[in-house]
């Protein structure tokens, strides 16, 4: 006999509940942020894969109709692209709302001079940052930085944040910044998860929408949301949030797709 999965939360019940309502809605797009959502977080980033049954669910949830899978994430379109094993019609949202790529359709960034300008100082500010902070590294993006410190020893992620901050506002004081897990992220532009999210909306014309994430970034995804209109909005871990629903961790995610997998397979046979 197969056991049905169950979803490890105290409100399993009424997440079970949205999971079918959401399950039967006509065009279903599931936007899912990558790292501490699908993956779990570890210390070299081009490491970081989805865990295998989260994985499972989402091919077999792409291949169904009128239903849509779409990864929304801080890292840059070449770097989801390695870490989700993108084929070439994947709907991949990057930079934070940033970078945009539907299958073969996507979005020029055109950096203009002065942004040009802004990245080539930050760059060369915050690498002489990591080189002096041992166990930092520096992520380069399209259009930012970000730098990394989950192996710093001790508490010392507090300093490397705070000279983090100096060192890009003496550079500009225009840049967008985002406060990540063991990351912080300096950037000339300023869209977000919510901006990619309303894209992929537009894009798919879904009737409804699943946003899971775990970080504060994920906030601006959840708050565009449209509850009343049958969305479902879903933290991962602890934090305030606007979303409806909350899960524990990344098995709990894999879980829950699992779950939407099955009943989205029924509803749509
Ligand atoms: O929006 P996300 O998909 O959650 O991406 C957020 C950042 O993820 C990556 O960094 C994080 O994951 C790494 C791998 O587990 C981990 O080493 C790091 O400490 C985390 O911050 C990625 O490298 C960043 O570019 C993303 O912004």
């Amino acid at each position: 006999m197969t056991e049905t999965p169950s979803v490890p939360s105290d409100s399993a019940l009424a997440l079970t509940a949205a999971i079918r309502r959401l399950a039967d809605t006509d065009r279903l797009l599931l936007a899912l942020d990558f790292d501490g959502t699908l993956a779990p977080f570890v210390d070299v980033p081009r490491g970081a894969r989805a865990l295998p049954e989260a994985k499972a669910a989402l091919d077999r949830l792409e291949k169904l109709p009128r239903t849509w899978v779409a990864y929304v994430s801080g890292r840059p379109l070449a770097s989801l692209e390695t870490v989700t094993e993108a084929d070439e019609d994947a709907l991949l949202i990057g930079s934070h709302g940033v970078e945009i790529r539907f299958g073969r359709d996507g979005v020029s960034l055109d950096l203009d001079d002065d942004e040009r300008a802004t990245l080539e100082r930050l760059g060369e500010a915050l690498q002489e940052l990591v080189d002096a902070f041992p166990g930092t590294k520096l992520e380069v993006k399209p259009v930012g930085f970000g730098v990394h410190y989950r192996t710093v020893e001790g508490d010392r992620g507090e300093e490397v944040v705070r000279r983090a901050y100096e060192v890009a506002g003496a550079v500009s004081d225009a840049l967008t910044v985002r406060d990540g897990k063991d990351i912080i992220e300096f950037s000339v532009r300023e869209a977000n998860k919510g901006d990619g999210i309303e894209r992929l909306r537009e894009y798919t014309h879904a009737t409804a929408v699943l946003f899971a994430g775990d970080d504060v970034t994920d906030e601006d995804g959840l708050r565009v949301l449209r509850p009343q209109e049958g969305d479902m909005g879903v933290k991962v871990g602890p934090g305030d949030t606007a979303a409806q629903y909350r899960v524990a961790d990344e098995r709990a995610v894999a879980t829950l797709l699992t779950l939407l997998a099955e009943a989205r397979a029924s509803s749509t046979a």
